[in-house]
């Protein structure tokens, strides 16, 4: 029976609060947020980031601290960027998996100090190559495929070896999370997580991230179009999850956040996995000029751009917002 006015009233469950709450279809919580953090070398350092107001790089000393804060707030892990320093950049990447590396470091002061808190790494190698590719790369600078995943198969050994709950691959190299899962395995590592940024676009929204791990500087070639996928596309998005899932990715995602929610909803219908978005840092920076400037309501503004996520079907949203929206949910 087709419904019909004034039978129909739609606004009669939207006149209370109480009717609103109960006829909620998505619902936003403290537990969906994953806190990226920029990690910096040295003892007591700490350095804003002008294209993210409000984001710091931090020392691993202080990255504990603050790890405890968000842990009390009841957020579920974090995911830790490191910012290399120029003098350990290379064309080979092998700071990418020093065991004494600023990420494994962090990783072990973490896992020590605030058990509760997930950690997550990021497994590519752009903060570790002098050139800011994802990958090695051939004389014409371009990014090799097979070559790369060997050096990603150890940096993400040696984030499990230091201890990460999840290793998370953004490198877009083909094959790669087989591998890494394959080498897991075989190295003892049966219970390290993978998850798989499968469905990662070129874009230009990462350009803030970029300052604040400093691989911006003059990425050879110019784009990262030969590896990460082209924003026209969705049903490329499909495979290249179906692959991912199938090489044993745990939880796959989309980056990034809302200017792809229509991915994240083909995602969540056609595979029914855990599937997570990245509100990456140009969709924070634009919030936060907007913000700055008087013309979005802030608190009103982030907790509706983070349920919008929910409402598209992720399980969890990696955000820059995510302590500040732990604090307006609490
Ligand atoms: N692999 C992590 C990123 O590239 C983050 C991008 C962003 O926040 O813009
Ligand atoms: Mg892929």
């Amino acid at each position: 029976m087709p419904e019909q006015f004034p039978q129909t009233r739609m606004r009669r469950l939207r006149k209370q609060s109480f009717t609103r709450k109960l006829m909620a279809e998505s619902q936003l919580s403290v537990s969906d947020l994953i806190y990226p953090m920029f990690v910096l070398e040295g003892e007591n350092q700490k350095e804003l980031v002008p294209s993210m107001p409000g984001v710091e790089r931090l020392s691993i000393d202080l990255l504990v601290k603050e790890a405890q804060e968000l842990a009390a707030l009841g957020i579920p892990a974090i995911a830790i960027f490191p910012v290399t320093p120029a003098e350990a950049k290379s064309l080979c990447a092998s700071e990418a998996f020093n065991p004494q590396g600023l990420a494994q470091r962090a990783v072990r002061a973490l896992k020590a100090e605030v058990p509760e808190l997930g950690v997550m790494t990021d497994v590519a190698l752009d903060p570790f190559t002098s050139h800011g590719q994802d990958g090695l790369i051939d004389d014409q600078g371009y990014v090799l495929n097979d070559e790369t995943i060997e050096v990603l198969i150890k940096q993400a050994l040696s984030h499990a070896e230091a201890g990460a709950d999840i290793v998370a691959p953004s490198d877009m190299m083909d094959g790669r999370i087989g591998a890494i899962r394959q080498a897991l395995e075989s190295n003892g590592y049966i219970n390290t997580c993978i998850m798989a940024y499968s469905a990662k676009y070129a874009s230009a929204y990462y350009g803030p991230f970029r300052d604040a791990v400093g691989s911006a500087g003059n990425i050879k070639g110019g784009d990262k179009k030969s590896y990460q996928m082209d924003p026209s596309n969705s049903d490329e998005a499909l495979r290249e999850i179906a692959l991912d899932i199938k090489e044993g990715a745990d939880m796959v995602m989309v980056k990034p956040g809302m200017p792809y929610l229509d991915i994240v909803r083909r995602c969540k219908d056609e595979f029914k996995v855990p599937t997570f978005a990245y509100q990456v840092s140009g969709e924070y920076a634009m919030h936060k000029a907007a913000f700055a400037n008087g013309w979005l309501n802030e608190e009103q503004v982030i907790l509706e751009s983070l349920l919008a996520f929910k409402r598209a079907g992720a399980n969890g949203i990696l955000t820059y917002f995510a302590k500040q929206a732990a604090y307006l949910l609490k």
